[in-house]
């Protein structure tokens, strides 16, 4: 083989001068800690004991550009080992090495994959271990014995600096929790590196051959797992590809592998994502990484690994985990899943109390204590992670301002598969394969493409997009519901006959809030659905230019979903629209989950239950009766908004004269109600029925709220609610300090007015009194001095 690499034999830059660092290794390092001297260059390997450690030739904070990655962020994007061939290829997207695949232009070339036998370095390739769509990872023999080799086979660009990252993190790790790096030739035209090798399968393997685990081996995996994920919180990481494939389940312990430097932040999970966005955690969707992701993705493993299945995909729904989603699970186990899958990151216990929760169910779990499964405050080590991802430090700064993540609209220039975060168009799809409608999934794709941009389906046709997405998502093909076309007008159909509300597709300008009724919303939606099936038709030639593959479908399967086997429904009408469309699937392209990878992938439950949409029906079925009476509910706190506004309104000078609501029936009977509950003076009648007027919407808001909670099976409460009450509570204080002020203002003026009176009263009296006194008093004068007396 005529790969140099001992350890790393990469050419130096012109002018620097060689010395014994020429032939380190030269993984990245973090800025903050202590570098080694660098190994002899031609000095044995040494054994796993006492691995190499990889170091900068260009000192120990190491050049410009290692603050990407190993400083803190959350992946690096843009590695630079010593200001050589690495770095530069890196900053120019590609890699500047000699080898095949990565060139000088960054333009990905076909892979080379080393073959058994072959020499890198001082290792001679054994057997595959294993590959993703990132690497082959080799059994080989060293001079320190056997490791596990693994030697970067994806040729697009960015990966050799991902590749180059988790080298350095593993080497920063130093084995706690993770294999340990034994030596890398990261600049060899075929990179690689050896770490230590794990014995045993991986977990999926292992659930694949024995089923789901007992419990107290679901907590050892915690365990293990838990600790692991501490230490790359300590080192500012998180994995971010947390699923049974990347675990080996060695006799003694759990190892975590293929460290989430993979996956930059803000950016892609890489073109292979089936498989790991089923555990993926909601928040990454919308390109918002948490410090508790990795406790989501865990979460779900383990509800794998003891149940065997993964419950639906609530990605798009909004909402935690029930114990009815999880399915049949050990009693002990259920609130620890149950915390760890909260849809909201900051819900989720931090790993610490997580750990403490396993220990604890692993020994005495009487003594559990539920405290450490509530939500709890970010820890300190949590907010310096969180702040190396808000600071936009390193990787981070890739990440989208936020104003963009609101719609999180895929990006010109991102790959195609990064479609999976676009929320509106996930949220649709979602919609549509809840429903049992995938085969309008073309048709909202194809909308979708025509408004954000052909060029971001990446040259795919939206059926292959569809195809793409259904892989990653882990949907299987869903059923139609009887009686219905798979189409978006089956679908549109479907929803209209359920009373759902029916979304226009994305681009439409349709005017759904101009409209009211269902019948309106039907009729401008079916000319949004026609006009959806031609825009399929008009977008996807651009998308891929060529002749039809072997691959095609029949026309015939154009017209529906190309891979879903239907249900005998009724009869489905011709849609030449999509006949005659010149949708060209080709064989699938790099990236693509192939059919295979698919089948093996662990279904949702969802989708292993035909007898799904039968059940869904039944449910919306029953659901009518509680649409109604929320629907009738509904009203009522609008019609008393109005009401109490008037009262108001009343309330302003010289309105007064108007006849006021309270004196309804209903509401002067709750006044005096009031009076006699409170002990009130009667006088205050009048006041407390005002006051009942909005009381009683917001109790009628709540229960309406109540009420659609129940119907969308949605926990906690939803905003119109809380609008609802801020009004209620506004008019109730404005009516209540008013009132109040009112009341007080007549009594003073009662009290004033009998004050006045009294005064008058006294007054007259005294003026009276003294002109009786005065007149008596000068009478007696008067006679005193009188002769006669
Ligand atoms: N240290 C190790 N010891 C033993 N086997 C290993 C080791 N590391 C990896 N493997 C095997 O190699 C396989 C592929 O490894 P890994 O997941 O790291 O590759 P990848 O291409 O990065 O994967 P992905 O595409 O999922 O990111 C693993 O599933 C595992 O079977």
């Amino acid at each position: 083989m005529s790969d140099e690499t001992t350890r790393m034999t990469a050419p130096r830059p012109a002018g620097e001068p060689a010395g014994g660092g020429d032939r380190t290794a030269v993984v990245p390092t973090p800025a903050t800690r202590a570098v080694q001297p660098p190994p002899a260059a031609t000095g044995p390997v040494p054994p796993h004991t006492a691995p190499t450690r990889v170091v900068l030739p260009g000192g120990p904070t190491g050049p410009a550009g290692t603050t990407g990655g190993a400083t803190g962020g959350l992946a690096p994007t843009s590695v630079v080992g010593h200001g050589g061939a690495v770095g530069q290829g890196a900053a120019g997207g590609g890699y500047t090495g000699s080898g095949a695949g990565y060139t000088g232009s960054g333009a990905p070339t076909a892979p080379r994959i080393p073959a058994t036998g072959e020499v890198l370095g001082q290792f001679q390739l054994g057997d595959s271990l294993g590959h993703g769509g990132f690497a082959h990872v080799y059994r080989a023999m060293g001079p320190g014995g056997e490791v596990a080799l693994k030697v970067l086979t994806n040729t697009e660009p960015g990966s050799l600096d991902r590749f180059v990252g988790e080298a350095a993190l593993l080497d920063r790790l130093a084995g706690r929790g993770f294999p340990q790096l034994v030596a890398a030739g990261l600049e060899s035209p075929t990179p690689w590196f050896a770490m230590e090798l794990v014995p045993g399968p991986t977990l999926s393997q292992r659930l694949a051959a024995e089923g789901p685990l007992p419990v107290h081996e679901v907590l050892r995996v915690a365990d293990d797992v838990l600790d692991a994920l501490a230490v790359l919180q300590e080192e500012h990481f998180l994995h971010r590809d947390v699923k049974p494939a990347n675990i080996i389940a060695a006799p003694d312990r759990n190892v975590l592998i293929d460290l989430g430097i993979a996956k930059g932040h803000g950016t892609s999970t890489s073109t292979h994502a089936a498989g790991t966005i089923s555990y993926m955690a909601p928040e990454l969707f919308v390109r918002k990484p948490h410090a508790r992701s990795d406790v989501y993705s865990l979460g779900l493993l383990l509800i794998f690994i003891a149940t065997g299945q993964l419950p639906n995909d609530l990605n798009f729904a909004g909402r935690d985990l029930t114990a009815a989603d999880v399915g049949p699970v050990d009693q002990r186990l259920l609130p620890l899943v149950l915390a760890m899958t909260r849809h909201r990151p900051e819900d989720r216990p931090p790993l610490h109390n997580l750990s403490r929760t396993v220990a604890q169910l692993a020994g005495d779990s009487a003594r559990l204590d539920p405290a450490l499964l509530a939500a709890a405050g970010a820890t300190t080590i949590e907010r310096g992670l969180v702040t190396e991802v808000l600071t936009g430090s390193g990787a981070a700064a890739t990440v989208a301002p936020t104003s963009m993540l609101a719609s999180n609209p895929v990006q010109p220039g991102e790959p195609m598969t990064n479609l999976v975060y676009d929320q509106q168009l996930m949220g649709r799809l979602h919609q549509v394969h809840g429903d049992g409608f995938d085969g309008a999934a073309e048709a909202v794709i194809s909308t979708y493409l025509a408004a954000v941009g052909a060029q971001r389906a990446g040259g795919r046709a939206p059926v292959e997009i569809k195809d793409y997405l259904w892989a990653a998502m882990r949907w299987a093909p869903a059923f139609t519901p009887e009686g219905y076309s798979d189409t978006f007008e089956g679908w549109a159909a479907y929803r209209q006959r359920h009373g759902l509300p029916l979304p226009g597709t994305p681009t439409t300008s349709t005017p759904r809030r101009q409209t009211t009724g269902t019948a309106a919303r039907v009729a401008a939606v079916a000319p949004a659905a026609h006009a959806t099936q031609q825009q399929a038709t008009q977008v996807a030639p651009s998308f891929r230019p060529g002749p039809p593959t072997q691959q095609a479908p029949a026309p015939a399967q154009q017209a529906g979903p190309t891979t879903q086997p239907q249900r005998p429904t009724g009869p489905v009408p011709p849609n030449p629209q999509q006949q005659t469309g010149p949708v060209q699937p080709t064989a699938p392209a790099q990236g693509f989950p192939g059919r295979d990878e698919r089948d093996a992938l662990p279904s949702r439950r969802d989708d292993r239950d035909p007898s799904r949409d039968s059940r869904s029906d039944r449910n919306r079925d029953s659901d009518g009766g509680m649409r109604a009476v929320a629907a009738i509910l509904g009203w009522i706190p609008r019609i008393l908004m109005a009401i109490a506004v008037y009262q108001l309104v009343r309330l302003i000078p010289g309105f007064d004269v108007m006849p006021s609501a309270a004196e309804l029936p209903l509401f002067a009977a709750l006044g005096d109600i009031g009076v006699a509950a409170l002990s009130l003076d009667p006088e205050w009648a009048p006041r407390l029925a005002e006051l009942s007027i909005p009381l009683l919407g917001i109790i009628t808001a709540a229960l309406v709220n109540l009420v659609r909670a129940v119907r969308q099976r949605r926990g906690g409460r939803t905003w119109p609610f809380w609008l609802a009450v801020v009004v209620w509570v506004i008019v109730i204080a404005v009516q209540g300090v008013v009132g109040y002020a009112q009341q007080v203002t007549e009594d003073a003026r009662d009290s004033f007015q009998e004050q006045r009176e009294q005064i008058q009263d006294d007054l007259e009296q005294g003026v009276q009194d003294t002109t009786e006194d005065v007149r008596d008093s000068l009478w007696q004068s008067f006679e005193d001095v009188l002769p006669w007396n």
